[in-house]
């Protein structure tokens, strides 16, 4: 299989209501894909379905031997859980079959302090807490990063560093990104491929296939003015 991913004909029905309809695209090993939509279009519940997460129609196939690094949007949990962020990246950790000797040289990597994650997990900033995701994802050495809008409440060095460590893990070990991201900036400015979902339905290309006036008027209404300019 010489692309890591291959989704054909996928289809999500949640409830009554059909999320996702007749998907399909490849992507090769290394791409960056970005993931982008309006709010409620189907992005999260897609990469739900990629990781096997929720049942659908279509077929999903990644390359034999892929790893995931998954982060979340968000994650549900109790506000008092008696457990630091150093506990989960321990369990995370031994779930892998990875050494804890990893788990500072990680932290340092997505920029979140020591003693920020001794803290319990309720007591980290929004912020603080999509770095500790990101950790969490990274340390098990993935070949393939989902990330659902990753630098949400992080600050702008934050950002910086984060898509930073993203790119040296795709240069040093060839890893693939999907991206899940509103900022049209971001996207146009780091993915080889997109994917624009829409309620109605979804374009796949390059960023310059994808965003162009007429997707966005068509995907987001008229008040969006953003395409690629040919210098790129
Ligand atoms: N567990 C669920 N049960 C029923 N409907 C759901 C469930 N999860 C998501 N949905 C619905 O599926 C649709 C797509 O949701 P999803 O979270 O994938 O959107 P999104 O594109 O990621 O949006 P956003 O940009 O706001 O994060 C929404 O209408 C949402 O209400």
């Amino acid at each position: 299989m010489k692309n890591v991913l291959e989704v054909e004909h996928l289809g999500l029905r949640l409830g009554s209501v059909q999320i996702l309809h007749d998907l399909s695209f490849h992507l090769p090993q290394g791409a960056t894909l970005a993931v982008i939509g309006p709010n409620g279009a189907g992005k999260t519940v897609l990469f739900r379905a990629l990781i096997g997460a929720l049942p659908h129609t279509g077929t999903v196939r990644w390359a034999p031997g892929t790893r995931f690094g998954y982060v979340p949007q968000k994650l549900d949990l109790e506000r008092d859980l008696p457990l630091s962020g150093m506990d989960l990246l321990r369990a995370r950790a031994s779930l892998a079959r990875l050494p804890l000797s990893g788990i500072p040289e990680t932290l340092r990597r997505v920029g979140l302090g020591q003693e920020a994650a001794a803290r319990p997990v309720g007591a980290l900033s929004g912020g603080q807490f999509h770095l500790l995701l990101s950790a969490l994802a990274l340390l098990g050495d993935p070949s393939v990063l989902l990330l659902d809008e990753p630098t949400a409440g992080v600050d702008e060095p934050g950002q910086e560093r984060l898509y930073d460590v993203v790119h040296r893990v795709q240069a040093e070990q060839g890893a693939t990104v999907l991206l899940i991201s509103h900022e049209l900036n971001v996207v146009i400015g780091h993915a080889t491929h997109v994917l624009c979902l829409s309620q109605r339905r979804a374009w796949f290309g390059t960023p310059r296939e994808v965003i162009t006036p007429a997707t966005l008027d068509e995907v987001y209404g008229a008040h969006v003015r953003f395409h690629v300019h040919d210098d790129r």
